[in-house]
């Protein structure tokens, strides 16, 4: 029988044999959990407070009350708080259906520079981001979107990917 497409196993799992039923299963080393179906994301340990680092990529729309109401999509920033919010809840639909990813639409709509890059701001760790965007994204789970999170430089979606 030919073999199935290459299985990669993520870091912190590990495939077992079970006695008995004869059949492979996949063991997570840090919290014991075992499951058949081939892990799709990393496991993360579970003592201690969490990552060191984590690497996330962002939505942000700014308002008028932004610390820098400004960004290269606009000159000057004049929509309120509550149609950021708007605005950000329909990224959040899009997203959550499918329809688009928020690289894209960072790409086209983020008022951070990081929207070059799909919004990806790299590897972080604490102590270098803002606190509510700090605590909001090392309390994601690798794959997970945030809530809507608000800083003094405006309204974001946080997907962590890291
Ligand atoms: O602070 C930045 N950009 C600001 C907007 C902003 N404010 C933030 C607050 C928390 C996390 C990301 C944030 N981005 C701006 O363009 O006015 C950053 C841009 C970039 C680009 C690449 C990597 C990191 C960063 S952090």
């Amino acid at each position: 029988m030919s073999e199935g497409s290459e299985e990669v196993i993520p870091p912190g799992w590990e495939k077992r044999l079970s006695r008995s039923t004869g059949m492979h299963y996949f063991l997570n080393i840090y919290t014991k959990q075992s499951q058949w179906d081939l892990p799709t994301s990393p496991a993360e340990p579970t003592h201690g407070s969490g990552p060191t680092q984590v690497q996330c990529s962002h939505l942000l729309v700014k308002h008028n009350k932004s610390r820098r109401p400004s960004s290269w999509r606009e000159e000057n920033i004049t929509r309120s708080k509550d149609e950021a919010r708007e605005i950000l809840n329909e990224y959040r639909k899009k997203i959550e259906s499918g329809e688009a990813t928020l690289q894209e639409l960072a790409q086209k709509y983020s008022d951070c520079s990081s929207a070059k890059r799909g919004g990806d701001l790299g590897m972080f760790e604490r102590g270098t981001m803002q606190k509510p965007f700090e605590e909001a994204a090392f309390n994601l789970k690798v794959g997970q979107l945030s809530k809507i999170v608000d800083t003094d430089s405006g309204l974001h979606l946080i997907l962590r990917t890291q």
